[in-house]
């Protein structure tokens, strides 16, 4: 199955409009809804924007897609062959609007979350059907990272998880994840490296800037090419052997919050959003420092896009 002829994304933040975008560019009708009018009205800009970065890309368009915006959720839901819901990573909120999108479709629509980490099965418990229930993880920005994690709950069907692996063949890179553990994989790996990363910077074992330098031009720039496991391989498994007798003992094993971080949050300090996070920003600074993330991250996808996987 490629990418179903309409779609609708339900929650128009951070997420809804790059993966309403992508869809569309792939030739669905996409309507894109969320309870906040001024959510809907920022998603429209946003959609333009991701729309210009899959230009940037190269990729091209399949003819008769598009993205409404729809205040109205029985609206957006009608005629939809996949629904994806992207509300706050609150249960309880996903629990409520999962039985409102149930109680407006039929019971052979696929409903896929993108939580970043909730176990699926922990979602599904109050569903009517939750054999057409996945995780569909994307990651930000989803029109850019073509990865996206694939995760069934214990009760969803192998017939649903081939459907959705069929649409993310069609654009992108599918990562099913075998087992449910919370976070699956990439937002596990992920914290286990925020994890070491804040702690050598909370003990001064490098500043801020050395440490994102250290990683984005090593492992960050290596692992991009070579995975994790294929890595093991290149650097050879008595080597890991050996530096991992002395080293796993040696790392992080903070089981709670950074305190770097929640000293930070405290004071209200959240990062670009707030203007001051890890890194002050003074005017016009957060612009700028995204419209370089954006140059970067396509023009590494370019480059990934032009080498065999390895
Ligand atoms: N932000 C990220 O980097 C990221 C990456 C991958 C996955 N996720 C996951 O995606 C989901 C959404 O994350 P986000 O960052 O886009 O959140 P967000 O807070 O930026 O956006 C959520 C949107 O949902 C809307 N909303 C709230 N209740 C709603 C309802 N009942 N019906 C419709 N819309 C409603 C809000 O108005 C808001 O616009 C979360 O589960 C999150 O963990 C986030
Ligand atoms: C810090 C952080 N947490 C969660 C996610 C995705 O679920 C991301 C991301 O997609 O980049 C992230 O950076």
């Amino acid at each position: 199955m490629n990418v179903p002829k309409t779609s609708a994304v339900i929650g128009s933040g951070t997420m809804g409009p790059g993966i309403a975008a992508l869809l569309a560019r792939y030739g669905s009708t996409v309507r894109l809804n969320d309870i906040s009018e001024e959510a809907l009205q920022r998603a429209e800009t946003a959609c333009t924007t991701a729309s210009s970065v899959l230009n940037q890309l190269e990729i091209p368009t399949v003819p008769g897609g598009s993205v409404s915006y729809e205040l109205d959720l029985a609206t957006a839901l009608t005629g939809a062959d996949l629904v994806i819901e992207a509300v706050p990573e609150k249960l309880e909120l996903k629990k409520s609007v999962l039985a409102q999108i149930e109680a407006a479709v039929g019971a052979e629509v696929i409903i896929a979350t993108n939580t970043s980490g909730i176990p699926i099965s922990d979602m599904a418990g109050a569903m009517s059907h939750p054999e057409r229930f996945i995780g569909m993880h994307w990651s930000n920005p989803p029109h850019l990272i073509p990865m996206i994690e694939v995760i069934r709950g214990e009760q969803t069907t192998a017939e649903v998880e081939d459907a959705l692996v069929g649409i993310v063949k069609a654009f992108g890179y599918e990562a099913v994840i075998e087992k449910e553990v919370p976070g699956f994989i990439e937002n596990r790996v992920l914290y286990a490296i925020m994890r070491e990363c804040l702690s050598l910077v909370e003990q001064g074992v490098a500043t801020q800037e050395d440490l994102d330098t250290c990683v984005k031009w090593g492992i960050g720039y290596k692992l991009a090419v070579i995975g994790p496991m294929r890595l093991l391989d290149m650097a050879g498994l008595d080597i890991y052997e050996s530096v991992s007798s002395y080293l796993n003992p040696d790392l992080s094993n903070e089981s709670g919050i950074s305190p770097l971080v929640t000293d930070l949050t405290k004071q209200n300090k959240l990062g670009m959003k707030t203007e001051d996070g890890i890194y002050p920003y003074g005017e016009g600074d957060v612009a700028a420092k995204r419209a370089d993330i954006l140059r970067g991250l396509v023009t590494v996808r370019k480059a990934l896009s032009e080498i065999t996987p390895v």
